[in-house]
Parts: C-alpha cells; structure tokens; sequence
C-alpha cells in the first residue's frame, strides 16, 4: 500500500509556491508569445482525442513541478495498488476495480485469493445473451408480446451512468424506448408509467445495496402497477434485478435467473461498466457496450503505462490541483459542445464530489487545505448565453474543460462549423480577453464621441488570462466515449491521491438519509412536533396543518 503523504509538506509544494508568485507576472497570452512551441508542448494526442492543455496558466516549470508533486506523493505506487486490486478503499475494505470490469485481456486479477475475471466474463456473456433475447424479440411478456419499453429504477450511481451514456450514445440505439425512474418523488413514476403497455415492459431494478430507499420505494411502486395486469408468476418475464446482494433481490421476489451480478468492488459511481451499465446494453446492443468497455481499456491503459508529463488524466487532475491550491479556484466547469453529451456534467458531479468532497486525510485528521471543487456545467452553446457572463468577466477564477467532436453525427446545414466555430472563439476569447485600447479603438470606429468612450469602455473591457483545457473528440462513438470517461474518472483518481484522501467511499451522504427515516415517523403523527430543532418543527408543522385542510 502507497504511504500517506500531505501534500503540502512535499519539496515540490514549496517550490511552486514560489513559482506561483513568479508566474503570475506573466499572463497565458505572454506565454505564447515567448514560446514558439507552446501548443506543441502542452497537447497530446491520443487516439481519437486532442487534449490541448495549453491555455493555461502554466509553463515548463510549473508542469515539472507538478510533476514532482506527483512522484512525491507516491502516485506511481497508488495506481499500481488501484490496477493490482489492493484494497485502497480502507474505511470500507474494499478494493476498487472497475478496471477490472472493462479488461477484455487474459489477465489475471485476484481479490480475496480469487481471480475475478473469469466472474466478469461470465456476468458479461449473460448480458449479452439476455439483452440479444430481448433485441432481438425473443423474450416474451406475459401475454406473448415481445418487450419494447426497458424502465431502469436507480438512483445515483445507479441511474446517473446509464442515463448519461444512453443519451450521449442515442444515434448509436435500437427500436426499444428506454426510460428511467430515480427521484423518490411519485411524480417521476407516475409520469414514467404513463400510458405505459405492462405487457411489453421490463423493469431493471438498479441498485448495488438493494436497500436504497428511494429505489426500493420506486420498485414496489413498479410492481404494484405491473400486478394491476399480470399475474404474480409473470413478474420473472417482466423484472430483472442488477446489484450485489442476491438475498434482497430473491426476497423482493426477481427470479435469481433474472439478476444480474456486481461486487462490492465496484464503487456506485464506477458501476456503469458492469451489469448496472444493462440498460446501455439493450440500449446500443452488446457489440458496441463491449467498444464502449474497450474504450475505458485503452484510456486504463494510458493511464496506468504513461510517464505522468504525457499522461492525460495525470495532467488534468494536477491542473486541478494548481488551480484549486494556489489560485484558490473553488469550482470547475465542463462544457460539452455537443448536446449527446449534455449529461456528462452531471454525471461527474457525482463522479468528483462524491469521491473528493472530503476534509478528513487518510491518517483521519482534518486537512489544512482544499480538496475537491464543485463540478458543474451545460452544454454550449446554450451555457454561453446563459452563465458564461461571469465566467469572462466576474470576480472568480473558473477553469473550464470544453469538450467537442470534430464529426457530426446529425450534419444539417452549417450547424456544426457554426458550433464548432463557437467552442474554439470562446477558450481563445477566455485567454486573450480585450483590453482598453481595443475596446477605444472599437467605439471610435463606431463613430462615439470621447465622452461615450470614456463613459462605456471600461465595462467592455475583458481582462482574459482565464485557463481552459479542450478535448476535441473526433467523433463521439462508444469507444471514444468510453475512452473520455476513464480518463475522467483517473483524473479524480490522481486528486484523491494527491489530496491524501479516501475518494472511493461517501459517508456524507448517511446522515441526511438516517435523519429523513425518523422524520418520516414524525410525518404520520397527529401530535405536533417539537422534538427538533424550531426551524424543523415549524416545517413539519406547517407541512402537516396544510395536509388536513
Ligand atoms: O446502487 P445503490 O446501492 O442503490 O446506491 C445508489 C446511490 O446511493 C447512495 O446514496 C450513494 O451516495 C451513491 O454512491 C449510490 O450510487
């Protein structure tokens, strides 16, 4: 197991500290202008991705400090215990390997004396084989119908991969309407089973504990309104069950034929690639859920056999770490100019603050420093016309990924030149900004008097120097997909490393749900409450008063 280090006590944490005070006498655009070799040097190109991190606030120093930091933290030894199957997720015992799950190699990897491979192989081969005899209307509903509608319930990780993926990769899809169901709310099923046939619907019961409320609630709900038509006997043509606890899915009553398998080290928010990623599955077919797996692959691969100066997910996570630590950047946007993608954000809202939304390091004290940032974003070009008037001229400093592919799927007209036209102008707008003289020059030309110009420059000004990394895909398919979330997921990978925190448990989200349990009991009392604090009692109060009128 790698050692516990605080980052901050590192040589290199010195060092770019007073690197940080040097560089920032240098804006982004005076670094290109004194290197001819800048892009060159700060890009990568690996397969169908550009990763072009040169518009940032960096220079050869900084990465090779960065790079230092790294190698100080015992990064090298983490990835090796990550791959190796080592059980790094300590407060839970746990090792994390969904790696593992997209390992189509011979390779061998052993958790708890067992080698898991041939488990995944086998999970995988049933999916295949299931989702074919659906594809393909061979699974029959109770009535003889073939299936046409999948409803995924899950919440989380459970819901937020699949729904991502599957509209991310809907040019890629089959004849079968794919619908989801998380939020708690009845209002999502009820609107969801609308107009719904039951004869032709399957439900996917999507839970790694199978104890979640919100799921559990969701699922019960489903199966209500399936028996209004079938019979008890019919739910195993119409309830499928992906989890790890096999003992609650029989005891819901989903024929163990029908569960698919997952184990504990898989981490909910890493869960897409295995058998929570069904839904995808029936979605694209078992051909291209294998590309989107080979994918992941590749990116594993890089990431795992890359020196860190070219390596990708290694590179973004200590960008992250720079802005984050020195420049005390509190948020980072990721803007996909692509709406396939307009719920990768999203996704990695989990994907980052559930893992790096910590302030306690793994020797279990609390740190003295940031750790993750607030994960946030929409799709461009709408973003522009909506947030991004802070993000050019507000007070804070917001590093932005933009994401793009060079091939339409849908080309129409001159759509994707217009947008793609759109996604390079604004990371060159972000960087160079527009300074007083040309914004005097501009309304002069414009005809305005000096006393206009005096009165209106000063609010046109831009002072630039804001740092953005751009992926361009060429073109988004399963694998290039897979291959952008690996990388994304190492990349919170390396932060939790650095950050010297655990990234693979969430213990932050217990006391909400302990707290909404004994709550709910206080709901069905007559008796007003007082037992909370005043601000909760007169809440529920109130709430309850409106429900007798
Ligand atoms: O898959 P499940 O066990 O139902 O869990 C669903 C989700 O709920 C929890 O609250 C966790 O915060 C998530 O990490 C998890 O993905």
């Amino acid at each position: 197991m790698f050692p516990s280090i605080n980052f901050t006590t590192t040589k290199a944490f010195q060092y770019l500290t007073d690197h940080f005070i040097k560089l920032n006498e240098k804006s982004i655009q005076d670094l290109f202008n004194e290197d001819v070799n800048r892009f060159k040097k700060f890009s990568i190109l690996f397969e169908g991705i550009l990763f072009d991190y040169s518009k940032n606030r960096i220079d050869d120093t900084t990465i090779a400090l960065l790079m230092q930091l790294a190698r100080e933290c015992k990064l090298e030894d983490a990835i090796s215990s990550m791959f190796n199957g080592e059980k790094i997720n300590q407060t839970e015992n746990r090792a994390v390997l969904h790696t593992a799950l997209r390992n189509s190699t011979d390779s061998s990897i052993i958790v708890d004396g067992k080698n898991i491979i041939p488990e995944i192989k086998s999970v995988l081969d049933r999916m295949e084989a299931f989702s074919n005899s659906i594809i393909l209307g061979e699974w029959k509903g109770f009535s003889g119908k073939p299936i046409d509608t999948i409803v995924n319930i899950g919440i989380g990780g459970s819901d937020l991969g699949p729904v991502m993926v599957t509209e991310a990769l809907k040019h890629y899809k089959n004849h079968l309407k794919l619908l989801f169901v998380s939020n708690i709310d009845g209002t999502h099923i009820v609107e969801t089973l609308k107009n719904l046939n039951p004869e032709t619907t399957l439900f996917l019961i999507a839970s790694k504990t199978f104890t979640t409320q919100e799921t559990m609630t969701n699922a019960h709900s489903a199966r209500d309104w399936f028996l209004k038509a079938g019979k008890k006997e019919d739910i195993e043509k119409h309830f499928a069950a992906l989890s790890t606890n096999d003992e609650a899915v029989k005891e819901f009553g989903i024929n163990l034929n029908n569960m698919f398998e997952f184990w504990d080290w898989v981490g909910g928010r890493y869960s897409l690639w295995s058998a929570i990623g069904l839904p995808i599955m029936l979605s694209i077919g078992p051909k291209n859920f294998k590309l989107l797996l080979d994918g992941a692959h590749s990116a594993d691969k890089h990431f795992k056999n890359t020196p860190f100066e070219q390596n990708i997910p290694v590179i973004m996570a200590l960008l992250g770490v720079w802005y984050t630590n020195f420049y005390g950047a509190e948020t980072q946007a990721i803007l996909p100019y692509d709406q396939y993608l307009h719920r990768f954000a999203a996704y990695f809202q989990q994907g980052d603050m559930e893992s790096n939304g910590k302030y306690i390091d793994r020797n279990g004290n609390e740190v003295d420093y940031e750790t993750g940032p607030i994960i946030w974003g929409e799709p461009g070009t709408n973003g522009q016309h909506a947030f991004f008037q802070l993000i050019h001229q507000g007070t804070k400093l917001i590093p932005c990924d933009f994401i793009a592919s060079a091939i339409s799927l849908n080309p129409i007209g001159n759509h994707h030149e217009i947008l793609l036209s759109n996604f390079f102008a604004q990371t060159k707008a972000l960087m160079n900004g527009k300074d007083i003289n040309q914004v005097i020059d501009e309304l002069k030309l414009a005809g305005k008097s000096d006393e206009e110009i005096k009165k209106i420059a000063p609010f046109k000004v831009f002072l630039g120097n804001r740092p953005t990394n751009s992926f361009l895909i060429k073109k988004i398919d399963p694998y290039s997909l897979g291959t952008i979330i690996a990388l994304y997921e190492h990349k919170i990978f390396v932060q939790g490393i650095i950050w010297n925190i655990f990234s693979f448990d969430q213990w932050g989200v217990e006391l909400g749900k302990e707290l909404a349990k004994t709550i709910q009991s206080d709901l069905k009392s007559t008796e007003e409450i007082t037992h909370h604090d005043a601000s909760t009692n007169g809440q529920i109060n109130q709430f309850k008063n409106w429900r007798k009128e």
